[in-house]
């Protein structure tokens, strides 16, 4: 018998949204329901991965670079972790996928969108995530929530615009997916979304 295939959930928004507190929760609701789970992120996930990661969110690099450097760190995320996971019948949740790619690179700093879907054809012809959970907050929302928490990386101190740009083209790429995007209101109480969260689970358990 065939080993039935897992799903791939990605976790999105602009930095601050709440993606980490709820990564967490989603964690242990399909732990408990006996899943086997792989929780991963980008960039990195891979030992080349966390490499890479670490250059491009500290140095400064021309904007394709950036890109690049994305599409490869997740180049090799496919292929060590997130294929194999899925083929066993373990479900993956990432901490970003391309879409963060699309927002940042694209929206924040104005890389073309043919370039992108370039990259994204090139390294993900036939793979989407299964569900793409779009944490959605004003800015403000963000910037307030980042500043009460932790030092910031080289994205994380851009400006304003860079982030309406982002959250703008997360919310256009929902707009364009939305068999797969699920937007969250996460300006809403964590209580509250960890509700909205177990229903959107539910739902394709
Ligand atoms: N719905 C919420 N209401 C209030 N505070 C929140 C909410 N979601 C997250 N936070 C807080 O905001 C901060 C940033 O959240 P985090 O999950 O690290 O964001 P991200 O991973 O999207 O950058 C954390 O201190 C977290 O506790
Ligand atoms: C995956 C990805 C992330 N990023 C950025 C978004 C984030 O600011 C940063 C790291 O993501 P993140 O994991 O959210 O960092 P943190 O540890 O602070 O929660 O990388 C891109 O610009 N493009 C991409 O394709």
């Amino acid at each position: 018998m065939t080993q039935a295939r897992g799903k791939f959930i990605s976790f999105e928004g602009i930095d601050g949204a709440g993606k980490s507190t709820h990564i967490g929760f989603v964690s242990s609701y399909l732990r408990e329901r006996g899943l086997e789970l792989v929780s991963t992120r980008e960039p990195g996930g891979t030992p080349l991965g966390e490499k890479l990661r670490e250059l491009v969110l500290h140095e400064k690099m021309h904007l394709e670079t950036e890109a690049l450097l994305m599409f490869a760190s997740r180049r090799e995320h496919l292929a060590q972790v997130i294929e194999p996971a899925l083929a066993s019948g373990a479900w993956v949740i990432s901490d970003r996928f391309t879409d963060a790619s699309f927002a940042y690179q694209g929206g924040g700093r104005g890389l073309g969108r043919d370039k992108l879907d370039a990259l994204e054809q090139w390294v993900h012809p036939d793979l989407q995530p299964d569900l793409t959970l779009l944490f959605d907050v004003p800015l403000e929302v963000a910037r307030a929530r980042l500043d009460a928490t932790r030092a910031l990386d080289k994205f994380e101190q851009e400006k304003a615009d860079f982030f309406a740009a982002a959250r703008a083209e997360y919310l256009r790429r929902a707009a364009q997916f939305p068999a797969r995007f699920r937007v969250i209101d996460s300006t809403q109480t964590i209580a509250a979304i960890q509700l909205q969260l177990a229903a959107l689970l539910d739902a394709i358990l």
